[in-house]
This record gives structure tokens, sequence and C-alpha cells, in this order.
């Protein structure tokens, strides 16, 4: 397996999870369906709850903003406050967070709604956070050499701190420095990364982000920060352009610090 320098001048290493620290199975295959089998007894239960109130509030301002934005959307009035017929009105959320889950798409809404139904089935053992046996031994070895770790996920903070803190290894979150997800922006739009930056107290350059998505690598490389792109197993595959220009990784062993600059 050939060595990959961690770019000179990295200070902090940026991680995704599904496809990277994570297998793309375990997020399709254990989480998702979890959400889509147990959705409509979450809303039942939880009406009433202001936690749940405020999840359906964001599903709502999202609407507002597709629709603004003239995006194709299931479009339901998911409005606590106007329906009198409780049953309906979840229906029609369970409605829209189906559609949005078929097309994947990495709302905040849709993230932070499942991260709190995530929390029930980690708790109570139900599900274990699926990590690749290379990332915790990888990150205590860089932590060890002085860089410094955060997670960016499309996945909710509160998730993220789910799957590593009931993760297979147990909880691993002491390895983290800190987290990052769509509530600083997206993660296939440049100036997230540039606020991360910020955020953690460094320059983009002496980032580096690894992900298993190109429009991620593309959008973090517009900011200045260092890519690397992981291929794991059941990962999309690239283009034979992107493979030319992409540093690509396919265990985190590979990646060797090359000391400070
Ligand atoms: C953090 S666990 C949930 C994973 C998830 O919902 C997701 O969308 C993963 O996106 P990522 O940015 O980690 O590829
Ligand atoms: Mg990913």
């Amino acid at each position: 397996m050939a060595t990959v320098p961690i770019p000179a001048g990295t200070s902090a290493l940026l991680l995704d999870i599904e496809g990277t620290t994570t297998p793309i199975t375990f997020v399709k295959d254990i989480l998702f369906p979890y959400i889509r089998e147990h959705l409509e007894d979450h809303l039942s239960t939880h009406w009433e709850e202001d936690e749940c109130k405020q999840d359906v509030h964001l599903l709502k301002k999202q609407i507002e903003e597709d629709m603004k934005q003239n995006r194709a959307c299931a479009v339901h009035a998911v409005d606590q406050t106007v329906h009198t017929d409780e049953e309906k009105a979840i229906r029609e959320v369970v409605d829209n967070v189906l559609w949005q889950m078929a097309a994947d798409r990495k709302s905040t809404a849709l993230k932070q709604l499942q991260g709190h139904m995530w929390r029930a089935a980690y708790a109570s053992g139900r599900i274990k956070g699926e990590i690749y046996q290379d990332v915790t031994p990888s990150i205590r070895r860089w932590r060890g050499q002085g860089l410094k770790i955060y997670i960016y996920s499309s996945g909710s903070v509160e998730a993220q701190k789910l799957l590593f803190g009931y993760s297979v290894e147990g909880d691993v979150l002491d390895l983290f420095d800190g987290h990052f997800d769509t509530s600083i922006g997206a993660k296939v739009d440049g100036r997230s990364y540039e606020k991360i930056a910020e955020r953690i107290g460094c320059r983009p350059e002496e980032i580096t982000f690894l992900t298993d998505v190109t429009r991620e690598a593309k959008a973090a490389e517009e900011a200045g920060v260092n890519v690397l792109v992981v291929v794991r197993p059941g990962n999309m595959e690239l283009t034979d352009e992107e493979r030319a220009h992409y540093n690509l990784v396919t265990s985190f062993n590979q990646l060797e610090s090359m000391g400070r600059a």
C-alpha cells in the first residue's frame, strides 16, 4: 500500500463521514431504513413536543425556500398550527421527508430530524456507528503528530456525535477537536470551507479535507483547502479525469504526516 504524504503545512484534517470514515452501506442500509420505518410513529409520539415542533418548522422553511428557488420539491403544507387534522398533518410531513430522502437531499431540516430520531436507536444499542478499521488508529497517530481532527458531514452535529459516541469501537468522540454540519453551509459550496477555516482559526491552506465526493473536493479546492479523495468499496466510481486530478487514498493507513512546514 503506497504511502501518501499529508500536504505540507497541514495543521488540521477535516473528515467526511459517509464513504470516508464509514461505509456508505451503513448509512443507506441501516440509518436511512430506520428513519423510514419509524418516521410516522416518531412524529405521532412527539408531535406536541418543542423539539418536534422545531423540526417541522424547519422542514416548512425548507419547502418555502425550495419554492422560492423554483426547485423541484414535494409541496406539502407542513404547518402544525393550521391543521385541525393532526393525522393529515403528520402524513404530509412523512410524505415530504420520504420524498427528500428518496432524492438524498442534504437539507439541514431533514438532517436535524434524522439526528433526533437516531438518538433513541443508538441509546438503546439497536444501532452502533460503523467506522472503517483503519480510521481510529490513524487518527490517534495523527493526533500524536500534533494534527487537529475535525468532522464535516451533511449529517447533523448531533448525528455525528451519536455515530462516534455509540460506535462499534465504543465512545471515540475524544478523537475529534470539533464538528461541522450544513448549518455552516453546503459541502458543495466553497464558502463553507472558508468559514470552517475561520472557525478553526487557521488559513484554508492549513486544512486537508478527506472526502469521497468530488463535488465537495472541488468546492474545498476552490477555497484553497487541500483535498484527498477517499476510495472505499461501494463509493461512487471516479472518472479518469478525476482519478488523474486528485490524490487518492484507499485507507487512512496510507496517510503520513511529513511534519509541519
Ligand atoms: C453523520 S451520520 C448520517 C449520515 C448522513 O445523513 C449523511 O448525509 C452523510 O453525509 P456525508 O456528508 O457524511 O457524506
Ligand atoms: Mg461522503
